[in-house]
């Protein structure tokens, strides 16, 4: 693929990703490099404990400032505006969300990039609940979570897409503006109210299949509170669009 006339914007939130940090950024990197798209990471920390700001800042050494973006902030505020922050500085035409733990692999960016151009879609949703798509290494209990969420929302919302809560995609920066514009969660709910709002305002929803492998470094930062502000977020939908 050569260089399209495009600049995709990454963004990768990390809070406590030290020993991701850089294997998810060499392989982006890889992958893009390969692509000869246009491109830049953005960093956005959360004032993590571990250290994960010092680790960025010595890739950003290694692979320079224009592709490695640090935009930290002070701490923890969650994914949703973790998301908002970044856009706010990206110089790219187009967003790639992706999460920083290895659980979505960076080959997936170009296989969105070149979908997307095929059809012009405004999105392009990566989805572990259709195709060959999958989630490996989670216990039955996160399974349980993700699918429940998941089946709640495609019965209360009906947005025609498989795979609501992932968080791996590919956004028209413009697109992801208005959604974001008209989004009111702000925690890990955020996926989820995206494509609803995508829907409403008409946008058009491309999937690729992806396969999830459960992170190895650290731990999960979805907990109870998240959950409860899923199902809150959820009916607040329901009840409104
Ligand atoms: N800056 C920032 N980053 C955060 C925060 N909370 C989490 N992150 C980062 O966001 C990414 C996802 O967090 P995880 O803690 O790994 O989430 P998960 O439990 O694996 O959940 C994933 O799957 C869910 C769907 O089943 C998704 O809903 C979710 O977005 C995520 O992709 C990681 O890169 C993590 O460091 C925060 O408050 N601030
Ligand atoms: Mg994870």
């Amino acid at each position: 693929m050569p260089t399209n006339g495009h600049k995709y914007s990454i963004l990768l939130p990390t809070y406590n990703e030290k020993d991701n940090l850089p294997i998810i950024i060499w392989l982006i990197v890889k992958y893009m490099k390969a692509s000869g798209l246009e491109y830049e990471v953005i960093v956005i920390d959360d004032g993590s404990p571990d250290g994960t700001l010092d680790v960025a800042k010595d890739l950003q050494k290694i692979y320079g400032e224009d592709r490695i973006v640090l935009r930290p902030r002070g701490s923890k505020l969650g994914l949703g505006t973790a998301y908002i922050h970044g856009i706010k500085h990206a110089t790219g035409d187009f967003i790639v969300i992706i999460d920083a733990d290895l659980s979505h692999h960076p080959k997936f960016i170009p296989e969105f990039i070149k979908l997307q151009q095929e059809g012009n879609y405004d999105i392009v949703s990566g989805t572990r609940y259709a195709g060959n798509g999958g989630v490996f290494g989670w216990d039955f209990k996160r399974k349980l979570i993700s699918r429940g969420a998941n089946f709640l929302s495609q019965v209360l919302l009906r947005p025609n897409a498989s795979d609501l809560t992932g968080s791996f995609r590919l956004y028209k920066k413009d697109v992801l503006e208005k959604c974001i514009a008209s989004c009111v969660s702000k925690g890990y709910v955020f996926q989820m109210e995206m494509l609803v709002r995508a829907r409403q305002h008409g946008y058009t929803i491309a999937e690729v299949p992806i396969t999830f492998v459960d992170r190895i470094y650290g731990t999960s930062k979805l907990g109870g509170t998240e959950i409860i502000q899923f199902a809150k977020n959820l009916l607040y939908l329901f009840a409104t669009t």
